[in-house]
């Protein structure tokens, strides 16, 4: 059975359903899916459809050309068509701690992703031995404050090269630069370490500690410029007490970093997100 999915934004008016469905329905598509949203403040429409086809309608560029004419201009859509074949690439990139790592590649050995890891790249060495594990190409590409620029060239032409269609930043503690977030504009998922607003930086365990919270969490969010400033796709929390140490903290936040990123990597698979405003529509 072949199955699209379906993701639309466009000025909120009247039929935009009606005319996609119908679209769809003389294509002879089953819509499995759908659910929609109205930013109200500023009258966006958003979509997410699933189609399964008996038979797919001539070629997938042929579909998208006649929807393209036909529906989206018509209203002025954002647009895009994707299909589960081929799984999409995703690149990883970490430092020094292996918590997001262990459980993405777990997950990933599992089948739970669906995916394909093509390469991790690190600015370190530490974690070759568990890319090793899993068999999967390590990139040590170290980054200072004398080579960012030539660091990322090297980056991009890896990504490039392979193909890869999104970048998770698995406790990658580099600031990326406006070149490779331009290459993948919300298509690089960070998890940082705190219940953002909370605490942006590298250091939000601590700056937590010090100012006596009852609360930590976890926020996965797409990566902007602005330092941890990006959509959010995820978040999750925890209390915590007076009795617990700095250490404490960053065991405990470390479990909620691994929940919040599988989540945010599963729902950016699912092509259910959809960023908007520096925010984010998630469909369930
Ligand atoms: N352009 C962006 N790059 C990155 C973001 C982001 O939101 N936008 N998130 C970070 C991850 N992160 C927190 O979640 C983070 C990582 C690193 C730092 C930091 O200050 N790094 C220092 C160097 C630290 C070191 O070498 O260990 C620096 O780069 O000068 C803060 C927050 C990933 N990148």
């Amino acid at each position: 059975m072949n199955k699209i999915t379906l993701l639309i934004s466009c000025r909120d008016t009247q039929g935009i359903i009606a005319s996609v469905t119908r679209f769809i329905y003389k294509k002879n598509g089953n819509i499995i899916y759908i659910d929609q949203h109205v930013d109200m403040e500023h009258r966006v429409f958003f979509m997410r459809l699933e189609s399964q086809f008996v038979e797919f309608p001539g070629s997938l560029e042929d579909f998208k050309n006649e929807f393209g004419h036909r529906i989206a201009q018509q209203y002025g859509m954002s647009w895009e068509i994707h299909t589960d074949k081929p799984q999409p690439q995703m690149a990883i990139f970490v430092s020094r701690y292996d918590h997001c790592l262990y459980d993405l590649l777990g997950r990933y050995n599992s089948g739970e992703l669906h995916v394909t890891i093509p390469f991790i790249i690190s600015n370190h060495t530490d974690l070759k031995p568990v890319a090793d594990s899993f068999g999967i190409p390590f990139h040590h590409i170290p980054v200072g404050p004398d080579n960012k620029e030539e660091a990322e060239k090297k980056q991009l032409y890896l990504l490039q090269e392979a193909g890869v269609d999104f970048i998770v930043l698995a406790r990658y503690m580099q600031i990326v630069s406006e070149k490779l977030i331009n290459h993948y504009p919300h298509k690089i998922i960070n998890i940082h370490h705190s219940f953002l607003p909370a605490f942006p930086g590298a250091k939000p365990y601590h700056s937590a500690f010090k100012r006596g919270v009852k609360i930590i969490g976890a926020t996965s969010h797409y990566v902007t410029e602005e330092l941890d400033a990006g959509p959010i796709i995820e978040q999750d929390i925890t209390r915590v007490t007076h009795a617990h140490s700095i250490e404490d903290l960053v065991m405990k936040g470390r479990d909620l970093e691994k929940i919040v990123l599988a989540r945010a990597v599963k729902l950016h698979i699912s092509r259910k997100v959809m960023a908007h405003n520096n925010k984010t529509i998630v469909f369930s």
